[in-house]
Parts: structure tokens; sequence; C-alpha cells
């Protein structure tokens, strides 16, 4: 993210920090509650520590940091599955919009969205962009995309599942 530019930092200071609140819980008295994510709810639900209709004592949760991130990994999805599918003339910009707008963006304001759309404006074509990436040839980068999104997806998937069955996909 640091090597697309300033315009990026918003985006990466933003997942940064909740990374350092879980690392934080993962580093306290707690944390070995925090090494897995069925613990890490159960810990925090039976004790009270989660915010569940408006942010007030437990602003920065555990689940609702998570949660964050796992509504951005939607995205990553979406988009890194785009790009490997795409064709050499194929525009950044328009991949990433697209995979924001089926995902993240249905959970951010107006002001966000619209900062967003900006910033993709400046991501690189195609091909620049997979140097960026730091991976190899595009055929290679294709190729790890297409070994790596699996995982990716196992990932969401089961974080969906036990957001969902604690009923913890909306929280504030
Ligand atoms: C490579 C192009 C990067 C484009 C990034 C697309 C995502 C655009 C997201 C815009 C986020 C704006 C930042 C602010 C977000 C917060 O308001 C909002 C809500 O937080 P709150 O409830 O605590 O208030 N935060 C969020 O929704 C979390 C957003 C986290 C964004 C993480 C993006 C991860 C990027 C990973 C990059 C990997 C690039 C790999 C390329 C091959």
């Amino acid at each position: 993210m640091n090597s697309l530019g300033s315009i990026f930092s918003f985006v990466s200071k933003d997942a940064v920090s909740k990374i350092q609140i879980m690392e934080n819980y993962l580093k306290g008295e707690s944390g070995e509650r925090y090494r897995s994510l069925q613990s890490m709810i159960e810990y925090e639900l039976s004790g009270n520590l989660v915010d569940l209709t408006q942010r007030s004592g437990h602003p920065d949760s555990g689940c609702r940091t998570l949660l964050r991130l796992h509504r951005a990994l939607r995205w990553l999805q979406l988009f890194l599955e785009k790009l490997r599918i795409s064709s050499e003339d194929s525009k950044t910009s328009t991949l990433c919009s697209e995979a924001y707008n089926d995902s993240l963006a249905n959970y951010h304001p107006w002001i966000i969205r619209k900062t967003a759309s900006v910033a993709f404006l400046a991501l690189p074509v195609r091909n620049k962009f997979f140097e960026v990436m730091n991976v190899g040839t595009p055929e290679e980068v294709v190729d790890m995309l297409g070994e790596a999104l699996p995982y990716v997806s196992k990932v969401y998937d089961f974080t969906e599942e036990q957001y969902s069955q604690h009923n913890l996909l909306n929280l504030p």
C-alpha cells in the first residue's frame, strides 16, 4: 500500500491501527483468549466486553475491530479475483472500485466513499500494479493469486460463519 503513494496512506493507517488493536489484545493479560476467533468471541461476549447496539463502553472490542478487517478482506477477495481474471488492458481502478462498491462501500459514509473513489483513480495500470506487488512476471502474479485466493476465501467464510452464528455481523 505504501509503495502506491501517499494517497493510500489514509487507508493503510486505519488498517494498521486496527491490526495494532488486535495485537495489543494478544499481547495483553487475556492474550490467551485472543488466540482463536471462537475463544475471543466467547470471552468478550461472556464478559460483556462488546458494544452490541451503539459504541459506548467498549468502542474498540476485538469483535468489532476484527469485523472491520473482515469486511475489508471481502473487498480484497473480490479485487484480487478480478485482477486474477483480468486482461492486460483492464483498468485496475475500475476493478478496485467495483470490488469496493460490492463490499466495504456498504458500510462507509458518503465522505469516505468519495475519498476512496478518488484514490482508486490514482492506481497504476494492471502491469505496473503487478510490478508493485513484487511477485514476478504477470503470469507468475496470476498463478500466485490462483493459489492464494482459496485461503482468503477459507478465512473469510469461516469468520462470516462465526459472526453470523453469534449475530455479530452488525456491531457498531
Ligand atoms: C490496493 C488498493 C487499495 C485500495 C484500498 C481499498 C479500500 C478502501 C477503503 C477505504 C477505507 C478508508 C479508511 C477509513 C475507514 C474507516 O472509517 C472504516 C470504519 O472504521 P471505524 O468503524 O473504526 O470508524 N474502516 C474500515 O472499514 C476498515 C478499512 C480497512 C481498509 C483495509 C484495506 C486493506 C488493504 C490491504 C491491501 C492489500 C493490497 C494488496 C494488493 C495486491
